[in-house]
């Protein structure tokens, strides 16, 4: 059996935790199938004193994460600390430079310097692996660089969140208020370490620009990504979208359009009968479209210790194989630039649920701003009669171009019999 691999590991919470418990309990059938064993030799964390459930006893400990990169007996760098900047970026980038392999579950990190940090693992002909960083347990990453690389992909898309997922899903099921779903995700180590990247649609955003650039073959610029997270979603919309035979996911979708790419991240009322619909909770999936192969969906758990564990587990038994990827699927010299379409070109439908006054001539004054704006209704349900309060109205339109959609909901929020800010949520037959 040949020597193990010698592995420094930075960030002990929940992923990095779960990395070593897992390196532990199926030490016998990794190494099997890694050709040899794992030894993780150096750590480090911010806490020395926490009880993390894993044994730390003669492992070397560095109050500088950085200093990783540089131990001496240090074979593979396991960033597991999180962060586009600061002590995570400047690890990877010293473990790469000093020619050492990297593992790590960072997607901010990824989708803002993932270009530069390629060129430099490219230059040391060292790997960079990611499988952590997308949808969790799910080998998201294997599948679209390695399994479809004979393909011309057209979409890829998907459930990209497990804490918003989470959250949709037990507003939905158990009617739990927003914030008390939240603050169990993050009990449960599904949120990131500011849960606002979650419910805000950043960390899918990540995800989704990772993804759109391994099925693209170019960059993508986040601050050209269309991003909505979920914090305008309220029990009534999940309620009436129920009604309609829809389900509201958080959806990350990039495909490719005459001109560029699209990508963006919004909340989506998808058919019941969607592949994407029954997958609740703290799962994921990830779908995509291929000229070869047509559709593919995958789904699994997208965060948690045990998934994200396994994941990064899958990358050590390559860099142990020898298996090396070129890190976005193609050598950096051949990445294309960012070529985004803009959102306002987006063309669908939408539901579009008001709270107006319970008045004669209401409907009307709507209805008109929408003919005004070309925008032809295929169904509308009002819900209760409460004379001069307000009442919940839902329309949803026929497919419309974003702009004229948006110059719509301006228009329709003026109204002084509409009460409140309108809810538009787009729908989407993935
Ligand atoms: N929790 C999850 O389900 C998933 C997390 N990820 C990613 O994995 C990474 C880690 O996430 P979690 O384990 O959830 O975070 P966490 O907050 O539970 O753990 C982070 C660890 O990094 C350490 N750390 C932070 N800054 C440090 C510094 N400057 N020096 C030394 N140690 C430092 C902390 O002490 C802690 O041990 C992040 O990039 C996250 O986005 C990816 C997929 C799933
Ligand atoms: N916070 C993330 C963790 C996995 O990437 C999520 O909830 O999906
Ligand atoms: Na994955």
């Amino acid at each position: 059996m040949n020597k193990p691999l010698k592995l420094g590991v930075a960030g002990l919470g929940t992923v990095g935790a779960g990395v070593l418990s897992l390196l532990r309990d199926n030490a016998s059938l990794i190494t099997a199938r890694a050709g040899r064993s794992f030894e993780v030799v150096a750590v480090s964390a911010r806490d020395r004193t926490r009880d993390r459930g894993v044994d730390l006893s003669g492992l070397r400990w560095h109050e500088d994460a950085v200093a990783l990169a540089a131990d001496p007996e240090v074979e593979v760098v396991v960033e597991l600390m999180g962060g586009s900047e600061g002590p995570a970026r400047q690890l990877v980038e010293a473990a790469l430079a000093a020619g050492k392999p990297v593992v790590t579950a960072n997607k901010a990190l990824l989708a803002t310097h993932g270009g530069a940090l390629a060129k430099l693992a490219e230059a040391k002909g060292v790997a960079l692996a990611y499988e952590a960083a997308v949808a969790g347990g799910i080998p998201a990453i294997k599948a679209l660089r390695e399994g479809l690389a004979g393909n011309r992909i057209s979409r890829v898309a998907g459930i990209l969140n497990g804490t918003c997922n989470y959250i949709l899903t037990e507003m939905r099921l158990k009617g739990l208020p927003f914030a008390e779903v939240l603050a169990e995700a993050q009990r449960l180590g599904y949120a990131e370490a500011d849960p606002a990247f979650d419910i805000e649609g950043v960390d899918a955003a990540h995800k989704l620009a990772i993804l759109a650039a391994l099925a693209f073959g170019q960059q993508v610029d986040l601050a050209a990504l269309h991003i909505e997270g979920i914090t305008n979603i309220s029990a009534l919309d999940i309620a009436l979208a129920g009604e309609l035979g829809y389900r509201i996911k958080l959806l990350g979708i990039a495909s490719r359009e005459e001109g560029g790419v699209t990508a963006r991240v919004h909340p989506c009322m998808v058919p019941v009968s969607s592949p994407v619909a029954s997958v609740d909770g703290v799962f994921n999936a990830v779908l995509a479209e291929g000229d070869a192969v047509g559709r593919i969906v995958l789904q699994g758990r997208g965060a948690g210790a045990g998934p994200t564990a396994s994941a990064v587990v899958a990358d050590l038994v390559d860099i142990a194989r020898g298996c090396q990827s070129p890190v976005w699927g193609v050598g950096t010299e051949a990445l294309a630039p960012s070529t985004p379409v803009p959102m306002e070109r987006h063309r669908g439908a939408y539901y579009l649920r008001l709270m107006v006054l319970d008045q004669p001539g209401v409907i009307a004054d709507v209805t008109g701003v929408l003919r005004d704006m070309s925008i032809s209704l295929e169904s509308m349900l009002q819900r209760g009669r409460a004379p001069g309060e307000a009442v919940p109205v839902v329309m949803v339109t026929h497919e419309c171009e974003e702009a004229q959609m948006q110059a719509a909901l301006k228009r329709i929020a003026e109204l002084s019999s509409v009460v409140e800010q309108p809810a538009l949520i787009r729908i989407e037959t993935l």
